[in-house]
Order: structure tokens, then C-alpha cells, then sequence
């Protein structure tokens, strides 16, 4: 429960639906020791009458996301600590503690459902279109998938707020959607800056693919592969950021067509059925929430790695980000691009 509107209904659906429930709250972040989230998430139990718990895991947040974060875009890579979070944190987690307590199944306000497809449990895309949150889940083991429980995945958010509203949860229905990465909302270069010590990150130089210097920049760290906006340079023509040199501090800008990549090789990748996305030429990747969805054949490799190799080319495929795979609205796997 993380005080928020989903969460809160999901609680409340389950204790209606004759469930014991006992209320999880992470402490993965806090910003500026802001702890209002558990005393909303608490005083939720305390009318459903129902146990809370909160887990302080503010020193792996550090470790295994904010480090992370912070590495992958010094390294001129592109992170994605929510998919991260989810699959390596907090799901993880919620498992180990149900455990602990001797529950059997755990469940979050995600917008997903779960389905049962030769033999392996699945997740797919919630109900609500606007809200679906598959994309974030194709690293759960099956183990954690079957025991899940997703009582947002049917709903609206619409609904869900209805619900909180008509159950008499006044501020947990007009709780503001959270929005991007939980403990960067602002632009990620104030967050890197802040982070990081002084001149860690200086100018450096934009030039084109044949080497030509175009203007100076403001450090690699700041710009990511496909990048268009905000480069701080006004040509009359579009630009996009190509490559990231880090060593060099040195950022290649291209158009968009020199940009579009036809293969791409996944690592710390997850399948929940080989025999359904292995070879297969009727599987879909994803390489953005709810964007740019391509076909492609996935085989795995000789060194363990999954080779992606897409029917029509994309733009901006960038080392660090997820891509998901699926048919239809089931998801299938996925891994990180190399
Ligand atoms: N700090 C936390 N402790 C326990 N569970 C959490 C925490 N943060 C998020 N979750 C769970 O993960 C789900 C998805 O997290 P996300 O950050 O996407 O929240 P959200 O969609 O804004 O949901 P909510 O309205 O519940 O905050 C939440 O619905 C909640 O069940």
C-alpha cells in the first residue's frame, strides 16, 4: 500500500471479497523525510480494521535503483528503475514477507490482469487502456505470478476513484495520480546534478556522424539516444542524439533515419513460456510505455543473450532500456537492451 488511490481500493476490494488482509508499506524513498504516504496508508488500515506493516528498505532503494539510476546515465545509458523496481524490489519483496507471515498470496494496485495459458501464468494488460501497467512486469518468475492477486485489473481508474469516493475514502479517491519515477519527478538532470558531486559532469561536444563539430553541450549524461528536444542547439534541420561517447564526453547527432536499427540483443532478460515468443513471427516488442509497438523474432544465443530481430526497423533503441514482448495483450517477456 503505498497511501495511494489504487492501493487503497485494492484493500478494500479484497477485505470484500472475504480476504484476511494485512496492509505493506515500503519505505523505498522519502523526500525530504515526507512520511505523510504511511500515515495515509495506516490510517486506511485502521478503518478497514485491518494489520499494518511497513518494511523500511530505504538503503536497497539506494543501493539497487537511485545507485543504478545514477550509473546508467554517467555510464550514456538510458534506465528504467520502475521496471527495475518491480520485477528486482517489490514484487520480490511482497513475496519474502507473505512468506514471513505464512500468506499465500499478495497483491498491489497494479493495472494488470493474470491469465493461465499452457500451463504458465501469465500477466496482461489491465482493462483500463489508460492505465494498463503491463509493460513494467514481464520480469516476475512464476512463482510470484501465481500466487499474485490484481483486483485493479478489471477496473477503470475512473472506477477505482468512484469506488474510494462511494466507500467514504475521500482523500484516498482524490489522491493525484503519481507521475514518472517516484523519487525523480523533476527534469533528471536537476536530480543528476543535485546527486552527484560538483563537476562530475561538464560540457563536452555535439558533432555529426562524420565527425564534424556542431556545437558544445552540456555533459553526455544529460542527452539519451533519440533524443530531439532540449538539446540547446538551433539547426535548420531535426536532429537527434545518435550515439554517447562518455569517455570522450562526446554526443554523435544524426537524423532520424540514421537512428533505425532493424536488430537488438537483450540481457537479463525473462520468458515465462519459451515455446510461445521463441521463433515465433507473430510476437510483438515494446520498447516505450504504450509506444512504438514492432514485430519481431526472438532466438536466444549461444552466450545467453536474446537476439531481437525486428520486420520493420525502429528509431531510438537505447543500452539500458526495457523492451517487453507480446501477443495480443499477453505479456510474454522481456529483457534489457545491450
Ligand atoms: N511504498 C510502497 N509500498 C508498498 N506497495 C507499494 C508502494 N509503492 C507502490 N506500491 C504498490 O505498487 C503499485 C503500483 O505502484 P505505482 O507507483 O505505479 O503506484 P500507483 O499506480 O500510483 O498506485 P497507488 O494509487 O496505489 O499509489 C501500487 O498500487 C501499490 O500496490
Amino acid at each position: 500500500m503505498s497511501g495511494g488511490t489504487d492501493s487503497s481500493v485494492a484493500a478494500l476490494l479484497l477485505q470484500d471479497a472475504g480476504y484476511e488482509v494485512t496492509g505493506v508499506t515500503f519505505r523505498f524513498y522519502e523526500k525530504e523525510g515526507d512520511t505523510e504516504y504511511l500515515d495515509d496508508a495506516r490510517t486506511l488500515c485502521e478503518r478497514l480494521k485491518i494489520k499494518h506493516i511497513s518494511y523500511d528498505v530505504r538503503n536497497m532503494f539506494r543501493e539497487t535503483i537511485i545507485d543504478y539510476f545514477i550509473r546508467e546515465y554517467m555510464a550514456g545509458h538510458t534506465p528504467v528503475p520502475c521496471t527495475l523496481c518491480n520485477n528486482n524490489l517489490k514484487w520480490p519483496l511482497l513475496q519474502q514477507l507473505a512468506d514471513e507471515l505464512g500468506i499465500y498470496h499478495f497483491a498491489t494496485g497494479h493495472y494488470v490482469r493474470k491469465r493461465f495459458i499452457d500451463g504458465f501464468y501469465h500477466i496482461t494488460a489491465g482493462a483500463d487502456p489508460d492505465k494498463d501497467q503491463s509493460f513494467f512486469l514481464w520480469g516476475l518468475p512464476q512463482d510470484i505470478l501465481q500466487r499474485m492477486l490484481l483486483p485493479m485489473g478489471e477496473l477503470t481508474k475512473i472506477r477505482v476513484r468512484e469506488i474510494a469516493e462511494e466507500r467514504g475514502f475521500l482523500k484516498a479517491a482524490h489522491k493525484r495520480d503519481s507521475l514518472g519515477v517516484c523519487f525523480c519527478p523533476m527534469d533528471y538532470r536537476t536530480f543528476l546534478r543535485r546527486e552527484l558531486p560538483e563537476n562530475s559532469i561538464r560540457p563536452g561536444k555535439f558533432f555529426d556522424e562524420t565527425g564534424n563539430f556542431i556545437a558544445y553541450h552540456e555533459g553526455y549524461p544529460f542527452y539519451t539516444i533519440g533524443q530531439r528536444r532540449g538539446l540547446g542547439i538551433d539547426l535548420n534541420r531535426a536532429v537527434f542524439v545518435k550515439e554517447i561517447f562518455p569517455e570522450e564526453n562526446k554526443v554523435i547527432l544524426s537524423n532520424l533515419k540514421a537512428l533505425e536499427k532493424t536488430e537488438m540483443t537483450l540481457k537479463d532478460w525473462n520468458i515465462t513460456n519459451p515455446d510461445a515468443l521463441l521463433c515465433k513471427d507473430d510476437v510483438i516488442v515494446k520498447i516505450r510505455y504504450r509506444k512504438q509497438a514492432n514485430r519481431c523474432t526472438v532466438t536466444l544465443q549461444a552466450d545467453n543473450t536474446l537476439h531481437v530481430q525486428l520486420h520493420e526497423p525502429l528509431t531510438a533503441i537505447a543500452t539500458g532500456q526495457a523492451a517487453a514482448f507480446y501477443r495480443e495483450d499477453v505479456v510474454l517477456g522481456g529483457g534489457i537492451i545491450q
